[in-house]
C-alpha cells in the first residue's frame, strides 16, 4: 500500500534578474523640470551607485536652452545627495548630453531619437496633458524594437484620459514595456507586504473579514507645498497620494496569495483586488472628506497658509487632505471598511497601515481592563512592523494590559525610486503600475472628484501643524 506523506515544502526559485551588459541609454523627455530633479536622477544615482546598472548614455531633453554643462552640474548635483560620486556615475555624468527639442514634436523627437543608441529607454518626466501630446508624437514616428517607456504619475487626469493614453502607449509598445512608476512599489517596507503575508503562517488565516475590523492605511506628512505648486495645485491630496500610492498599498495588502511573484501573477492579483473595490456605500458624500491648511507652525517651521503659497490658485479649492473609505467587495473583505488617508503639513509623521482585530470573542469573567482590540501595524517609514497583543501584564495578573511588540528592520538596499527603476532597466515590469491597474484606480476615485468638483463635500480648513480637521471618517485614527 503506498502511502502518502506530506511532501516538504520546496522553496520556490530565486526570482530570476536579468541584467544585459549592454550599454542603455536612457532619454529623458522633461529633463530640467522638478521631477527629473527631485526623484528620477537621485533613483538613477544610487541605481548606479549599487552596480545594479552597468554603465548608460544619459540623455537630457526639453525646452529650456540649456547647455551640456548646465544638465551635467544638475546631474552630478541630484547624484551628490544620494552620495553617488563614484567611478561609474562620474562616467556617467561626463558623457551624458542635452538636447534643446520640443518634445511633443514629431521633428524634435525624430531628432532626439537619432542620436540616440543601444537599448533605449525613455522616461517622459511631464505633466500628464504633455506625457499625451509627446506620446502622440512618438506614435506618429515609432520607436527603436526593445524600447521600454517609462511613466511617472498621474497616469492621465482621470479615467478616460488614462485609457486614451494606454491606447496610445500600446500602439508604440507591448503593455509589458511600459513602465509605469509608483515608488511606492519600490519601498522596502511596502514589499515586505508579501513576506510577512505570505510566508508566514500566523497572519493570513486572520486576514478577513471574520477577525478584521477595519484597515487603516495613512500617510500623513509634516511636508507642506515646499514650491510644488506648479505640479501640486492641479492634483491635490486624493490624486497625488489616495489614487496612486495608497491604492497600490491597498492592493498588496488586500489580494489573494499569488502563485508567484513574478509579474504576470502578480500583477494580476492586484489588478483583481482593486477592481473589486469601491467607496463605501457607493457614496463619495458619506465615504469621502477632504481639507486644506491654514497658515501654522511644525517643529519651529512656519507654514503660511496653503492659498498664499507661490504659484496656488485659490479658485482651484485644491484639498491638501484626503480621506476615503472603500469596501473591497470579494468574500474575504466583505464589510470591512479600508480607510486612505493622506494629509500634508500635519503635526507629526505618519505612515503606516493599521490592521485592527475585531474584539475577542470573549474575555473569560474576572479578567479585566479589556479596552482595546489587537492591531498589526506596518510601517511605511521609519520601516517597522508592530503587534498590539493584550496580555496579563505587570501589577495585578488578572488585570490586562497591553503591549506592542515590534521590529525595526533597515531600509532596503535601494530606495524606493532605484528600486522601480531597476525593474524598468532589467524590463521586468513586476513593479510597474499595469495600464488596466491605473484605469482601475481612477475609477476608484472618480466619484469622489465629481462630488468634490460639484462642493458636494465641504471643503475644510485645519492648521498647519495640527492633526487634521476634525470631521473625520470612522474617528480618528488609531493611536
Ligand atoms: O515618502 P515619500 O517616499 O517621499 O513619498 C511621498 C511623496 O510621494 C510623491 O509621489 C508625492 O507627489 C509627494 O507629495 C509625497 O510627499
Amino acid at each position: 500500500m503506498t502511502t502518502l506523506v506530506p511532501r516538504a515544502p520546496v522553496a520556490a526559485p530565486a526570482k530570476s534578474v536579468t541584467t544585459t551588459a549592454v550599454r542603455q541609454t536612457l532619454l529623458v523627455l522633461g529633463a530640467s523640470g522638478d521631477l527629473t530633479g527631485r526623484l528620477l536622477l537621485p533613483g538613477l544615482g544610487a541605481l548606479l551607485a549599487s552596480g545594479a546598472l552597468p554603465g548608460l548614455r544619459l540623455i537630457g531633453s526639453g525646452m529650456d536652452d540649456w547647455d551640456d554643462e548646465r544638465w551635467r552640474r544638475r546631474v552630478a548635483d541630484s547624484f551628490a545627495t544620494v552620495g553617488a560620486d563614484g567611478a561609474g556615475e562620474s562616467e556617467v555624468i561626463k558623457a551624458s548630453r542635452y538636447v534643446r527639442a520640443d518634445v511633443t514634436s514629431e521633428e524634435g523627437l525624430r531628432r532626439l531619437l537619432a542620436d540616440c543608441a543601444g537599448p533605449l529607454v525613455i522616461f517622459f518626466a511631464l505633466p500628464p496633458m504633455v506625457t499625451a501630446r509627446a506620446a502622440a508624437a512618438l506614435a506618429r514616428i515609432g520607436v527603436p524594437p526593445g524600447t521600454r517607456l517609462m511613466l511617472e504619475k498621474p497616469f492621465g487626469v482621470d479615467r478616460i484620459s488614462a485609457h486614451s493614453l494606454n491606447n496610445l502607449l500600446a500602439t508604440l509598445v507591448p503593455e509589458e514595456q511600459v513602465h509605469r512608476i509608483d515608488h511606492f512599489l519600490g519601498k522596502s517596507t511596502v514589499l515586505n507586504l508579501l513576506g510577512l503575508r505570505f510566508a508566514n503562517r500566523i497572519f493570513e488565516p486572520v486576514l478577513n473579514s471574520a477577525h478584521v475590523a477595519c484597515v487603516d492605511i495613512v500617510f500623513d506628512e509634516t511636508l507642506g507645498l515646499e514650491g510644488r505648486a506648479g505640479y501640486y495645485d492641479g492634483a491635490g491630496a486624493l490624486t497625488d497620494m489616495v489614487q496612486s500610492h495608497l491604492l497600490q498599498v491597498l492592493a498588496l495588502l488586500a489580494m489573494e496569495p499569488p502563485p508567484s511573484v513574478r509579474a504576470q501573477e502578480l500583477r494580476g492579483r492586484t489588478a483583481q483586488v482593486l477592481r473589486a473595490a469601491r467607496l463605501w456605500d457607493d457614496d463619495p458624500v458619506v465615504a469621502s472628506r477632504r481639507a486644506r491648511y491654514t497658515a501654522g507652525e511644525i517643529d519651529g517651521r512656519r507654514l503660511r497658509n496653503y492659498i498664499d503659497e507661490p504659484g496656488v490658485d485659490p479658485a482651484r479649492r485644491t484639498e491638501t487632505l484626503a480621506e476615503v473609505v472603500l469596501t473591497v467587495d470579494t468574500w474575504r473583505w466583505a464589510g470591512v471598511p479600508f480607510r486612505l488617508r493622506s494629509g500634508k503639513a500635519m503635526s507629526a509623521v505618519r505612515k503606516e497601515a493599521i490592521i485592527t482585530f475585531k474584539q475577542a470573542a470573549r474575555v473569560p469573567d474576572g479578567l479585566t481592563g479589556y479596552e482595546r482590540p489587537d492591531r498589526l501595524r506596518i510601517g511605511f517609514g521609519p520601516d517597522c512592523l508592530a503587534l498590539d497583543l493584550n496580555i496579563n501584564g505587570p501589577g495585578n495578573p488578572f488585570d490586562l494590559d497591553q503591549v506592542r511588540l515590534t521590529a525595526d528592520f533597515g531600509p532596503g538596499e535601494l530606495p524606493a525610486y532605484g528600486e522601480v527603476l531597476r525593474g524598468a532597466f532589467e524590463a521586468d515590469p513586476t513593479l510597474s503600475v499595469r495600464g488596466d491597474v491605473a484605469e482601475e484606480c481612477w475609477r476608484i476615485v472618480e466619484p469622489v472628484l465629481a462630488a468634490w468638483r460639484a462642493d458636494e463635500v465641504p471643503l475644510q480648513e485645519y492648521a498647519a501643524g495640527s492633526g487634521g480637521p476634525v470631521d473625520t471618517l470612522l474617528g480618528p485614527v488609531p493611536e
